[in-house]
């Protein structure tokens, strides 16, 4: 018989189009049938993240994108827990917007070993350090811009003002850059390009000082055995990693891996964060107005209205707004969770008639935060800002009987190690910028009318997620007002 390329691709197109079938079928067995969306790539798999959006490709957030009306997925199919099964590429996946299944998943789920992730974290960290260091990156800060002695400064892009030193300049180019670090074969890290050679210097800076610093511990370490006083994280990591010695010790790759892990999972987050809270009490006066008048009352009398490590638990209201913040710009976006074993979920939610559904091994299941936190079970007017529900008494504003359990920083083992650390961090800077200053959108202005847009336009403009490594939020533009 004629070998014909004609036939035999036709035959391998046959194939792969009969395999991509029965996978999707099982795509379907393994999330029970549950109704949901069906697409072509998982949104989070690499074809589904690099593709434009389109109706087809809904996009890494497209839960905040098609959150409103019709195209939020949850209403469309009537549950709280939806289904995305991919018929091209991408692992079955189960989206929820239910504390009561994150709580089986990332709680339940991940104690007992049915759902899980990878690697372990050590939690040592100094909060006293971090209020100390924050209280001098600001004092710095006022300085090296020029603010001093200013009545007003206008900052285009408040992240900007939030990521100073200069190795966070790297930050920001690595984190805006991930996905074609992750995806882009070797050759296309040399292409003349100026944006891929600013992304290869960052990253080169970036191993420099990483390395520099793991060699410098190492020597630090190793001429005093002895001595355990440096205490940051570098230095844990490089004196456990000497200690195993041998095999089991981190090679210096290993090392730098995990500290870029840790510096990453709480620059980022907590930068953007920072600015969302800063971006919604510039659009909130009056709630600002509150919040600095807690900051006033606890620092009544000092000289120089100096705050202290010890004001934080008096600053409720700064942490309020902080969280109020992260609820409304959750950067943790997503809880991937995979199914370790055949398993179930009860999808009816405590006190209901059991509804069952059975969830097969390898299925992802994902706590959808933006979900949970504009669902007006949890949070009533959930698109306002009204950071009076995470007051300490707020007895007023019955919505959040666990407060605690609704923060984005998720629940159970593998909740973020870097909560306290990010909080006492903010709350620090924003009682400082308050006290000093007045925060107000910085407007725009018409070019061709000369009228400045009002600030529902500004809001509308402006307060919109971005997708980094983690959501971020765009460029937020402020104008900083001196207090008297
Ligand atoms: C606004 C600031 C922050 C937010 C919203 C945030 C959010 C989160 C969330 C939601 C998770 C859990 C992810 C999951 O369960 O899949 C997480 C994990 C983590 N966070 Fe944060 N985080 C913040 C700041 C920080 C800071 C400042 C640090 C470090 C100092 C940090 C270090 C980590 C680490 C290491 C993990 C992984 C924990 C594990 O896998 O066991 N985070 N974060």
């Amino acid at each position: 018989m004629d070998f014909s390329w004609t036939t035999a691709t036709a035959a391998l197109l046959a194939a792969l189009a009969v395999s991509k079938v029965l996978q999707f079928v099982s795509g379907l067995k393994a999330v029970d049938y549950l109704p949901g969306l069906r697409v072509p790539f998982q949104p989070l798999s690499l074809p589904g993240m690099l593709l434009p959006e389109m109706s087809w490709n809904p996009g890494v957030i497209f839960t905040w994108t098609w959150r409103r009306g019709t195209r939020n997925i949850y209403r469309r199919f009537g549950n709280d827990t939806v289904s995305v099964v991919p018929f091209i590429y991408g692992t079955p996946t189960l989206y929820t917007q239910s504390m009561e299944i994150t709580r089986q998943v990332v709680s339940v789920g991940e104690k007992t070993g049915v759902f899980g992730k990878a690697e372990e974290m050590s939690r040592i960290i100094r909060y006293k350090l971090v209020w100390n260091t924050t209280q001098k990156v600001y004092a710095d800060m006022i300085v090296s811009e020029g603010w001093v002695g200013n009545a007003t400064t206008d900052v285009p892009c408040v992240q900007q003002l939030i990521s100073k030193m200069p190795i966070q300049q790297c930050f920001g180019i690595i984190s805006r850059t991930t996905l074609f670090a992750t995806a882009a074969p070797k050759w296309a890290w040399k292409l003349p390009l100026p944006w891929v050679r600013r992304t290869r210097q960052a990253y080169d800076t970036m191993r420099a000082f990483m390395n520099s610093q793991v060699q410098e511990r190492r020597e630090t370490i190793n001429s005093s055995p002895g001595d355990n006083t440096a205490k940051d994280i570098f230095s844990l990591f490089v004196r456990a990693s000497e200690d195993e010695g041998g095999k089991l010790g981190f090679s210096d790759e290993e090392l730098i891996g995990n500290v870029f892990a840790l510096l990453f999972a709480g620059h980022e987050t907590t930068a953007h964060t920072l600015a969302a809270t800063l971006g919604f009490l510039s659009l909130n006066p009056s709630i600002q107005e509150e919040t600095v008048a807690q900051v006033r009352e606890v620092t009544k009398g000092r000289e120089n209205g100096e705050i202290i490590f010890e004001d934080y638990s008096r600053l409720d209201k700064v942490l309020a707004a902080f969280y109020e913040g992260v609820r409304m710009f959750p950067s943790g976006v997503y809880l991937i969770r995979e199914a370790k074993q055949d398993t179930v979920l009860n999808l009816s939610g405590a006190g209901e008639e059991p509804n069952i559904l059975p969830v097969k091994k390898g299925t992802h299941v994902i706590t959808d935060m933006i979900g949970v936190h504009y669902h007006t079970q949890y949070f009533s007017d959930p698109e306002e800002f009204k950071p009076a529900r995470w007051y300490t008494d707020r007895t007023s504003d019955g919505d959040l009987a666990d407060a605690e359990e609704h923060t984005a920083f998720s629940v159970g083992p593998r909740a973020c190690p870097g909560k306290k650390f990010a909080a006492t961090e903010a709350v620090c800077l924003l009682a400082l910028l308050l006290r000093d200053w007045k925060v107000v959108p910085l407007l725009s202005v018409n070019v061709s009318t000369g009228e400045k847009e009002t600030t529902q336009e500004w809001r509308a403009r402006v307060m919109h997620p971005v997708m980094g490594i983690t959501m971020g939020v765009r460029d937020i533009p402020l104008t900083f007002v001196r207090r008297i």
